[in-house]
């Protein structure tokens, strides 16, 4: 990010006198006060705690001024609200750098789908893309004040939990072209059905405007929310963009299409990536890469490692796998979203909570705090494992429905012995718990259907 104190101070009209205040040049902006580095600013941002409560620490690890909104004893830029100011400023900041902004939404392959089009933009243009689940009202305007200053096509990954979350990230980011992978497929969390969530992805339209592309499946449930004169392209069979061929192999996939003379090969299987990697191929082609360009960037296509996904037991349990960010607020939120999902029928819920590491001296309070965003109500059983979620057990006062391990294997056994066809099972603890070992155990022959 190249952008200095006065002029932030002046975009997101901050109220308090800077004129005491250096001059300087802000590399990076952070709400983790870990990540903050020398020169950087902070922003306290309201996750599990107060992100007021971590400024002294941002400071201490070389933060030379904060958001806040309150008067604090630091350099400061006093605003109303710290979000708000830091999507003002994103918006202000991709005006200002002005790449071309592909955007791309969808239930199911959003984000293998965003790792496609970067892949192949990435041929010909300096090109960046959303980072790991970076995808939300937080995670958008944060990928966009973290673009390197030479970024000519960006590439972000537009998530959705609640109604209208869409039409707030397009109309801040106003996409030049938007694509819609598919309309959700299962677990309808906060919208309720799945003509909602067409309406909810269809909310694209409000930052792209009707002479802009969206491309968007032949389902017919989105059809009541195109825009009039909405320049927009159809896939799916029959429609603009379709495929011709598909031969799956073990690791591979090889496809033609209605609108490429060269057959495409990518590095990975399942019929779903070569409807991403056809979308992909598309937006490449729009941009002016050639088909050679293409092939090549879907043929060397980095995957987002360990996504939030939706995945399938042996025995049928679906499984949530969010092994991604294990910090205390992203845990809040996945615990909230998994206990809104309506159980399977005959089946029950189980939470998995492995250590959030690095927390510093708060950590054990911090996984403490997590009971009280645990729903016993639909929870049939809750297994804790690591040295820090001991906090958590304690915290628990002996509640049958909250075991703890101290072992991966013993950890893994529960389960194994426990998990049902019916049901439904989450896993969320920091990498380096290696929980992904245990979905992995439980996993074992069962194809995963990747949802992010
Ligand atoms: N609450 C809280 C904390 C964090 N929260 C977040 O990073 C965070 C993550 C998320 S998120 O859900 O992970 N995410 C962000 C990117 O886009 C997708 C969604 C969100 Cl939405 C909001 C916040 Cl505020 S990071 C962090 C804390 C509290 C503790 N901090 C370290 C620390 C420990 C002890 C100390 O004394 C000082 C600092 C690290």
């Amino acid at each position: 990010m190249k952008l200095t104190i006065k002029e932030i101070a002046h975009v997101i009209h901050a109220k308090n006198d800077l004129s005491a205040l250096t001059d300087q040049t802000i590399q990076h902006i952070e709400f983790d006060s870990r990540l903050i580095s020398s020169g950087d600013l902070f922003l306290p941002l309201k996750g599990a705690r107060d992100g007021h409560d971590f400024i002294e620490t941002a400071f201490q690890n070389g933060a030379i001024i904060t958001f806040s909104e309150k008067k604090v004893p630091y350099p400061h830029l006093l605003v109303e609200d710290n979000l708000l100011a830091f999507q003002t400023l994103a918006k202000y900041y991709l005006a200002k750098l002005a790449p071309t902004v592909i955007a791309v939404t969808g239930s199911n392959g959003k984000t293998t789908t965003k790792d496609m089009i970067a892949s192949v933009l990435s041929e010909k243009f300096s090109t960046y893309k959303t980072q790991g689940n970076h995808n939300n009202e937080i995670g958008l305007p944060y990928t966009i004040l973290h673009m390197p200053d030479a970024t000519q096509k960006l590439v972000l990954e537009m998530g959705m939990d609640h109604p209208g979350d869409i039409d707030f990230l397009s109309r801040l980011a106003s996409p030049d072209l938007a694509v819609i992978t598919l309309i959700g497929e299962a677990h309808l969390e906060f919208m309720g059905s799945r003509k909602n969530i067409a309406k909810g992805k269809m909310g694209i339209q409000a930052g792209l405007g009707i002479e802009n592309e969206l491309i968007a499946p032949a389902d017919p449930i989105i059809n009541a929310f195109i825009y009039d004169n909405q320049n927009i392209t159809r896939f799916g069979s029959g429609e603009k963009l379709s495929l011709t061929k598909l031969v799956e192999h073990k690791e591979k996939l090889s496809f033609n299409t209605n609108f490429l003379e060269e057959t495409i090969t990518i590095p990975i299987p399942g019929k779903y990536n070569a409807t991403n990697a056809m979308l992909a191929a598309y937006v490449g082609l729009k941009m002016g890469l050639s088909e050679k360009e293409i092939k090549k960037g879907l043929a060397t296509v980095q995957l987002t490692k360990n996504r939030t996904e939706w995945k399938k037991a042996a025995n049928g349990a679906d499984i949530l796998s969010d092994v991604y960010n294990a910090n205390p607020t992203a845990t809040r939120l996945i615990l909230e979203t998994f206990q809104t999902i309506s159980p399977n029928k005959n089946g029950k819920k189980r939470v998995v909570l492995a250590d959030m590491l690095e927390l510093g001296q708060s950590s054990a309070e911090l996984h403490a705090h997590l009971l009280d965003h645990l729903d016993f109500e639909c929870l049939e059983k809750v297994y804790l494992y690591g040295p820090l979620m001991k906090n958590l057990y304690t915290a628990a006062h002996g509640n049958p429905a909250v075991v703890y391990f101290e072992t991966r294997d013993d950890l893994t056994q529960a389960i194994k012995s426990d998990l049902q066809p019916n049901d439904q099972i989450l896993f969320k603890g920091s990498n380096g718990m290696k929980l992904f070992k245990v979905v992995e155990t439980i996993e074992k022959n069962s194809p995963s259907s990747h949802v992010s």
